[in-house]
């Protein structure tokens, strides 16, 4: 996406920090000339560039005795943390219930994006299990219902709306009705939007919201407009009780990153980001994760609240357990691809992980990836439990068996179980290393070529490919044998999030 190209003019200003002998004012100044010089050209508002560069140069004391390591991470950490609160919005968004009726309604002008972000929204709660309905109150635009109809039915999530009522608040009030008595989770309202911010289009808004008295409004803004988005969040946020933001088409514009923080300071928290036309194309925000995976930095805390997320509490000691023992069934194989695709985008998940680059995953090879995947699971749902639990061994007859249940062919179901031979070796050697020996961890992470080998004999060519290759596995390993890995996975372990960094 075009904000990577931010995130790496950015990293590259702060790692020629790294070069220079002397850190002085000049290098400084030079460095945060390059930050200022990217950030205005993506759109930032110059008074925002400002201040950022101001605040850091009070932060950072270059005459002081410290030595350049510290003067580097001081630095850093000042621009960061400067980027951070330029992202940061006082305000805390709507926190949804889960188990409770929540009742959300999306606002926007025409094109911004808001009917297909509504699906989005939609997909993201119901991949983690939300209960979810559609109420298309747009009749303004003829084939909005078509198209909110067509979203709903891809993601399999029921939709309420009319071809021949032209009454927006009616269809709002009755759609809601609908949904709330069947005690539905989530309820989403997709609303009329206008080519411009005209009186037609809030009085109708206003109507709607004291209909229906949603929970949540939210504000679908596109970020082509750059930091123009000030002004268009301002006037929505005078017209209706506006608790959050949605920025969408951030993978096409080179304005991202102004129209970001534009948001950011009309006081309204941002809550996801929209990179692309499909559904999964939809991230959380949250501004200091978003800052650190933008400049290669990770967000290992992220990481492993999605991990815990998508493992269920109760299963997690069960599956360290498994790991500790070396054990690994086709089973288990099963269960940890439903985690993956629960766990949504796997390039995502990669920019969490330290010297990983958001933009490694090619979209066609994440996509060829999960079909993959999707594809091994249909097989083994042809599997008898006893072949799952490795206690029938797969002979070529069952193989032809399985084969046929799936639609799939011998050779494909071969291949999967070749790849659940590597997994369960992988997870052989890792067991044998024993999960709860810290020190044996940590030497292991500490030695990233000895590590580079394990996996690379245990990973499938194919999959390293998607991974980036060998080199930002090892630039990946690099940054991971810095941390405090006998911490890390005590934590996954316990299934506590990291407070401490
Ligand atoms: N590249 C990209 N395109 C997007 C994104 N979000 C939406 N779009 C596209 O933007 C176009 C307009 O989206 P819609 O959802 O129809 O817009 P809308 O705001 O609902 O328009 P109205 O219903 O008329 O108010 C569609 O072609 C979408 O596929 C995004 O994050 N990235």
């Amino acid at each position: 996406m075009v904000l990577g190209e931010l995130g790496t003019r950015i990293s590259n200003a702060l790692r020629k920090l790294q070069n220079a002998t002397i850190i002085d004012e000049e290098v400084l100044k030079e460095c945060l000339g390059e930050v200022t010089k990217a950030l205005l050209q993506s759109d930032v508002n110059v008074n925002y560039v400002k201040r950022l560069r101001d605040q850091v140069l009070l932060q950072v004391n270059v005459e002081s005795d410290a030595a350049g390591t510290n003067k580097r991470k001081l630095i850093q950490r000042a621009v960061v943390g400067e980027l951070q609160s330029m992202l940061e919005s006082e305000k805390k968004p709507y926190q949804m219930k889960k188990g409770k009726i929540n009742v959300v309604m999306f606002v926007g002008l025409q094109g911004s994006g808001k009917t297909t972000t509504c699906a989005k929204y939609a997909y993201n709660y119901l991949r983690k299990g939300w209960r979810v309905g559609l109420v298309c109150a747009d009749t303004f635009r003829a084939g909005a219902f078509d198209q909110l109809k067509q979203n709903a039915t891809r993601i399999k999530v029921p939709f309420y709306g009319s071809y021949t009522e032209t009454d927006p608040v009616k269809i709002a009030q009755e759609g809601v009705e609908y949904f709330r008595s069947q005690n539905y989770d989530l309820i989403i309202v997709d609303t009329s939007g206008r080519h411009r911010q005209e009186a037609a289009l809030f009085e109708e808004m206003e109507q709607v919201e004291a209909a229906i008295n949603p929970d949540e409004v939210i504000f679908v803004m596109d970020s082509s407009i750059g930091q123009s988005c000030y002004d268009q969040a301002l006037a929505f946020k005078k017209s209706v009780k506006v608790g959050s933001v949605i920025v969408t088409k951030l993978d096409g514009h080179a304005k991202g990153g102004g129209a970001l923080s534009a948001v950011a300071a009309t006081e309204s928290p941002i809550i996801f980001i929209g990179t692309g036309e499909q559904f999964d194309d939809f991230e959380q925000f949250e501004a200091k994760s978003f800052i650190r995976r933008l400049l290669g930095l990770g967000d290992i805390d992220r990481l492993f609240s999605v991990v815990q997320e998508a493992i269920p509490k109760e299963k997690q000691p069960e599956l360290m357990n498994k790991i500790s023992q070396g054990k690994f069934s086709l089973r288990d194989m099963y269960e940890q691809f439903q985690t993956v695709l629960k766990m949504g985008s796997i390039s995502q998940l990669m920019s969490m992980i330290p010297g990983m680059n958001s933009g490694l995953l090619e979209k066609g090879n994440e996509k060829e990836g999960i079909a993959r995947i999707k594809r091994f699971m249909c097989m083994m749902d042809s599997m008898t439990d006893d072949e799952l639990d490795g206690k029938s061994s797969m002979v070529p007859s069952r193989i032809t068996r399985v084969a046929r249940g799936s639609g799939t062919s011998v050779r494909e179901v071969t291949l999967l179980l070749e790849e659940h031979k590597r997994f369960a070796k992988m997870v052989g050697k890792m067991g044998k290393m024993s999960l709860g020996k810290a020190n044996d961890m940590q030497n292991f992470m500490r030695n990233p070529q000895q590590m580079m080998r394990k996996v690379q004999s245990a990973i499938d060519p194919k999959m390293m490919k998607q991974l980036g290759g060998t080199q930002n596995m090892m630039q990946m390993m690099k940054e991971m044998s810095k941390m405090d890995m006998s911490e890390m996975m005590s934590q996954l372990g316990r299934g506590k999030k990291k407070t401490k960094r």
